[in-house]
């Protein structure tokens, strides 16, 4: 049984270093300091379909991910039909389940149990946020452990903070990979991780500390959150607060990375996407940054689809991981 929270992957890296456009951001910060998290996303799912080719000729079997979305969130709505275009594109089968805002808890635990039980479903996700009045905890851990490909259930966060093989949530597994590619060893390192989120912050403290860095994690209480990520040689910022981390926050040369995603109006009327960081001036500080868009949100889907191979995977070989 491999170690999922250790990915080696020599295609999707060789993407990253060697970036042919995709990412955007400022010109000034130079393209060698982006890290290209669209170019690394594109060849990590084209070595997924490849992969689920080689495993569907072996096994007959395709991988099939369930997506669920309740109510009505025009993000989630994007980020959904985004997930079963490239299910389908990586060769799985997709099934969606879109119900109306007014969904019960009780309806979606009975969907997610029969979910459960469906040999032709290898992964489920339940697309969060959740309408008020449905507890989101209660419904992510209704999830079959082998089929929790957000990672986000009781039995694989306990892996994670063991240390041991399971499912890693999408968008701090993304992170990881980008790291690696940009970094290379990692144990040694500060990291500070600005955020503890259950979806991002806290899983991404257990990876890095499962790497052999020294983490930190600054949070709402946390008293002097800038002099803490000054002290950061990776630095992962997953606040929801556009352009929070100035560069007033960042040691020289550290590598950052921004997990934020916001969308803002222009003067033109239009929208654009911001991060969490202030990129024109963090980048000329930083050594290696990601740029928002273009840098680890395509690599949350990536993910996604790389963990449901994983689990259809773990399905065929009957590990006695769960
Ligand atoms: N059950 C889950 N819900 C949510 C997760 C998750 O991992 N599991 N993550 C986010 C949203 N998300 C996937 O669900 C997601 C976010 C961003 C992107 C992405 O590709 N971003 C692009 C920009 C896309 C755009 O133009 O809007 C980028 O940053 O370049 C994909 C997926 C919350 N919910």
């Amino acid at each position: 049984m491999s170690d999922f929270s250790s990915p080696e992957f020599p295609h999707a890296r060789k993407a990253a270093e060697h970036p042919e456009g995709g990412a955007s951001g400022s010109a000034a910060a130079g393209r060698e300091k982006l890290i290209d998290g669209k170019a690394f996303a594109t060849a990590l799912t084209r070595e997924t379909a490849e992969q689920v080719r080689a495993f569907h000729a072996e096994h007959g079997v395709t991988p099939g991910l369930a997506v669920v979305l309740v109510g009505n969130d025009p993000a989630s709505e994007v980020y959904v039909r985004n997930k079963a275009l490239q299910t389908h594109r990586a060769g799985m089968r997709s099934f969606m389940h879109m119900l109306p805002e007014t969904t019960s808890e009780a309806a979606l635990l009975t969907l997610v149990d029969r979910l459960n039980r469906d040999p032709e479903i290898h992964g489920i996700l339940v697309q969060l946020p959740l309408p008020a009045g449905v507890d989101a905890r209660r419904v992510t851990n209704a999830i079959a452990p082998e089929k929790d490909v957000d990672g986000l259930g009781e039995v694989n966060a306990g892996r994670l903070a063991l240390g041991l093989p399971g499912l890693v949530p999408c968008t701090p597994l993304g992170c990881m990979m980008l790291l690696k590619s940009a970094v290379g060893k990692l144990r040694g390192l500060n990291a500070v991780v600005v955020g503890a989120s259950n979806l991002v912050g806290k899983p991404m403290a257990l990876l890095l500390l499962n790497e052999g860095c020294t983490v930190s994690v600054a949070h709402i209480d946390t008293v002097d959150p800038q002099a803490l990520a000054r002290t950061a040689d990776i630095l992962v910022v997953a606040t929801g607060h556009r352009a929070l981390v100035t560069k007033d926050w960042v040691k020289p040369g550290a590598t950052v990375i921004d997990v934020g995603i916001t969308r803002i109006p222009t003067d033109s009327g239009k929208t654009k996407l911001v991060g969490d960081v202030a990129f024109d001036e963090v980048a000329p500080v930083a050594g290696r940054i990601t740029p928002v868009p273009g840098g680890v949100g395509p690599m949350t889907i990536a993910c996604l689809l790389r963990n449901t191979l994983t689990a259809a995977k773990m399905s065929v070989a009957s590990p006695d991981v769960f």
